[in-house]
């Protein structure tokens, strides 16, 4: 493909991502899959400079752009050489006219722009939030170890005791290390908030919003396989990827419950004042991992920030009634908003006396009221925030 076609194909794209971001519809990501799938011609260089211009352009505007269009003009801007390849060639794009509307840049629509302003998030962290996330492995510690391990290329080793660094676009993920479950792909920042639970072996864990079980498998790992290890989940088709993966990773203590949704206790009966600890890793804006996933910030409404806000305060509570006297709960979100990290602590701690927070110590981050931040721009993680509390 030529240059103008690939950018009027980005264009084309953008014009779906758009219109799913509006509607709630399918991510970027598989919008893109589905292109390549319906056109076959375009060979791999095309697939990624068409994949690069799409994130690039959603990456260079703030709110929702108007038309893919605007978008890439948008982008444009910011790159004047691809101003040329508006070319009115055949499969290219029509030539720019002076004074044509371009979509607005920045980093956020506007409104949670000022939320993240009101929550102490400058411009420099608010930006590094778009930037490009590297490829962070957490090596298996039931298989194997960093120093023992032998992998493709050699990563950087960081903070988190089993995490490597590699650049960014590294396909680990057709590693023969990943197939056979002696890597996992989890960012840094993920792995740090597993160490924050300190889950020991013999205990027992509750992961109460496991998901697909990035986390569980870390705690399992964390338990050396012993001991009792909940993972439990509203999301039936979630939940069903963990037991593939902890095959893959040999975590045999993972036990998978399915949750109803304002029903939790039900499903978790049995462990009532049980656990020596629970993760809250809570569903949240997901803005921490804007990185992976830049239009994700075009689908958060005002409305469903509070939707969020209140579900998580009321996981708080689920979990609170399955700690046992002297356990600890861990409450994760990838936010940087306060409404989702230090405000929920506070709130949580206004109407149960029993209970106290303390820091997690963890060698990266930054105190946020009662709990930890990381930041992409001054700890290459994904954005978290991550608090502990401990029952009396
Ligand atoms: C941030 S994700 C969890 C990611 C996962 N822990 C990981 O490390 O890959 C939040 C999860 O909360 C789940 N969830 C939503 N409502 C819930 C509820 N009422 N009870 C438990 N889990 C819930 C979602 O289905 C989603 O999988």
């Amino acid at each position: 493909m030529r240059d103008a076609a690939r950018l009027a194909s980005a264009i084309e794209i953008l014009d779906t991502v758009i219109s799913a971001a509006r509607s709630g519809g399918a991510p970027a990501d598989r919008i893109l899959a589905d292109w390549f799938r319906s056109h076959r011609f375009a060979g791999s260089k095309d697939k990624h400079a068409i994949r690069e211009l799409v994130y690039d352009a959603i990456r260079a505007c703030g709110p929702v752009p108007p038309t893919g269009r605007a978008a890439m003009v948008r982008l444009s801007k910011l790159r004047p050489e691809l101003r040329d390849l508006f070319d009115g060639s055949q499969y290219g794009a029509a030539p720019i006219d002076d004074g044509e509307q371009s979509a607005d840049g920045g980093i956020a629509p506007h409104w949670l722009e000022q939320r993240l302003a009101a929550s102490d998030v400058g411009t420099e962290a608010a930006s590094a939030l778009l930037g490009r996330a590297p490829l962070d492995l957490r090596v298996n510690a039931l298989k194997s170890s960093r120093e023992g391990i032998s992998l493709p290329e050699s990563g950087e080793k960081l903070a988190a005791p089993h995490a490597l660094r590699f650049p960014t676009g590294t396909r680990a993920d057709r590693w023969k290390a990943y197939e056979q479950g002696f890597v996992e792909i989890q960012d840094h920042g993920s792995q740090l908030a597993c160490l924050a639970t300190e889950a020991r072996p013999g205990e027992c864990v509750i992961d109460l919003c496991a998901g697909a079980g990035g986390k569980t498998l870390a705690l399992a790992a964390a338990m050396d396989n012993r001991g009792t290890l909940v993972a439990a989940d509203t999301d039936r088709g979630r939940l069903s990827r963990l037991g593939p993966r902890a095959e893959r990773a040999g975590a045999r203590i993972a036990d998978t419950v399915l949750l109803d949704p304002g029903k939790e206790m039900q499903a978790l009966s049995t462990w009532k004042g049980a656990a020596d600890r629970v993760i809250i890793d809570a569903p949240c804006s997901g803005m921490g991992t804007w990185r992976r996933n830049p239009e994700a910030r075009w689908r958060l409404g005002e409305r469903e920030l509070e939707r969020l806000a209140a579900l998580q305060q009321r996981l708080l509570g689920v979990a609170a009634d399955l700690v046992k006297p002297g356990g600890v709960m861990t409450y994760v979100t990838c936010s940087l908003l306060d409404e989702e990290g230090a405000v929920q602590i506070d709130r949580f701690l206004a109407g149960h006396p029993d209970w106290t927070a303390r820091r997690p110590d963890l060698p990266l981050g930054q105190p946020r009221g009662k709990g930890v931040r990381l930041t992409p721009s001054r700890d290459g993680t994904d954005g978290f925030f991550i608090a502990c509390l401990c029952r009396a």
